[in-house]
């Protein structure tokens, strides 16, 4: 039996972890769950998975969640350092990484330094600190095992595949809602339009970047870090319907890639039971229904959070972290109808130019580098 903490099991990624978890509840268990404020779900989630713990990170629920859980024998914290506290639980050997944004940090690291099995789908703990991370990983012997849907592609074209060379990454992208759009349009798109995608249903801040293709910038990143590929070796490739999740070209010109519907419980189930593949009761991909596949080249210009993901990896050091605190801002920002999409990728490119950078940063300075590029993008969204 798999025991299992999610870190933010209120979520997208965390509910669907938990439809994997009871599917298999003769392979895995759900010991941790956490939520930021929605309790209600946290409730409930723990009545049906009877968890060791729960963490509510919203203090003030803590009384609420606390009363509601008094019959039965749930331990209940509250607070981000219970976060960071729960994950490093005896009774736990894989944790989700299932919270959005800079906030999923510190309890990876935990998870990490407890040489805990890392399923990481919260992207933005390798986009702010990749080569920490990575590093902590290799030295605590902790597996980071991608739940994004297109690294975990990566990861099975590249299984079996021992030290073969890699000679290009093929990142697939779906291009978002906007995908057609020319600049004109684009500076009158709403946040109701950006959060509708085309092909998958994910929390609100992953669907706004998918819009500005700030996401694949940060998958980009991401795969820089769990594959280590250089970014000139990863080459995005916009293919509208989300079908191929990627793909890994080898020195001989094979071509590996992954296809299936677009269900995240398929790539979670994958990093839980890895390397065996259990049953998913889930949809199966048709290929007679959809007919064709399509493949384009990225607009760097008119989705220029990408082009600005490329270049904070080329200059290393804390621009991807600066760029991460930029785009949390602006991402925000936009979504509540304070500023333009075209002023969303301007508020990232002043924010990198003006953050202080540093070439060697440490835990702490990806720390204070969030604060001050956080302070300056919010400026600049006024
Ligand atoms: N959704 C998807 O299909 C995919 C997501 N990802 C990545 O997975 C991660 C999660 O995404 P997604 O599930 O869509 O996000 P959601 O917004 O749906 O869920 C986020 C979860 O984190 C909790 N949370 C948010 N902020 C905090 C905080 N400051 N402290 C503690 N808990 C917090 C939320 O709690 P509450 O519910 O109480 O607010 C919720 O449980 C992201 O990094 C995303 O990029 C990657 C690939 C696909
Ligand atoms: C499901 C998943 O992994 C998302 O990251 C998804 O890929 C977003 O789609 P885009 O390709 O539009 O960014
Ligand atoms: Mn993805």
């Amino acid at each position: 039996m798999k025991k299992i903490a999610i870190i933010g099991s209120t979520g997208s990624i965390g509910t669907q972890s938990l439809d994997v978890i009871r599917q298999h509840s003769d392979l895995f268990e759900a010991r941790v769950l956490t939520a930021n404020n929605n309790a209600d779900l946290l409730i409930s989630q723990a009545r049906e998975f009877k968890p060791d713990a729960v963490v509510i990170a919203n203090e003030s629920k803590y009384d609420y969640v606390s009363e509601a859980l008094s019959d039965l024998p749930i331990k209940v914290y509250a607070g981000s350092q219970a976060l960071c506290d729960v994950v490093e639980m005896p009774s736990v050997d894989v944790v989700i990484a299932a919270l959005v944004g800079f906030a999923g940090l510190p309890s990876t690291i935990s998870a990490i330094k407890a040489g805990k099995t890392i399923a990481l789908a919260n992207k933005e703990t390798l986009v702010v600190a990749g080569e920490l991370v990575t590093g902590l990983a290799w030295k605590n012997k902790a597996p980071i095992l991608p739940v994004d849907s297109e690294h975990s592609a990566i990861f099975q074209s590249l299984t079996g595949e021992g030290k073969n060379k890699i000679e290009k990454i093929l990142l697939t992208a779906s291009g978002g809602p906007f995908r057609n759009l020319g600049q004109e349009e684009l500076a009158h798109v709403t946040s109701e339009q950006a959060l509708k995608h085309p092909n998958w249903s994910m929390g609100a801040k992953i669907t706004i970047d998918s819009a500005t293709m700030m996401n694949k910038g940060f998958e980009m990143i991401e795969a820089k870090w769990l594959f280590g590929v250089s970014p000139d070796k990863i080459e995005v490739v916009v293919h509208p319907e989300s079908i191929i999740h990627s793909a890994v070209q080898f020195e001989d010109g094979s071509v590996k890639a992954q296809l299936g519907v677009p269900d995240m419980r398929l790539p979670i189930q994958y990093a839980l039971s890895y390397p065996d593949r259990l049953h998913l009761e889930a949809s199966r991909l048709n290929l007679f229904d959809i007919g064709a596949l399509h493949f384009e080249h990225p607009d760097f210009e008119r989705f220029r959070p990408l082009k600005l993901a490329y270049n904070a990896a080329h200059k290393g050091g804390n621009m991807p972290c600066i760029l991460n605190a930029a785009n949390e801002v602006a991402n925000l920002a936009f979504r509540e109808g304070r500023i333009s999409f075209p002023k969303l990728s301007e508020v990232l490119e002043i924010t990198m130019q003006t953050a202080t950078f540093s070439a060697t940063p440490t835990l702490d300075t990806y720390y204070d580098t969030d604060v001050e590029a956080r302070r300056i993008a919010e400026e600049f969204c006024q």
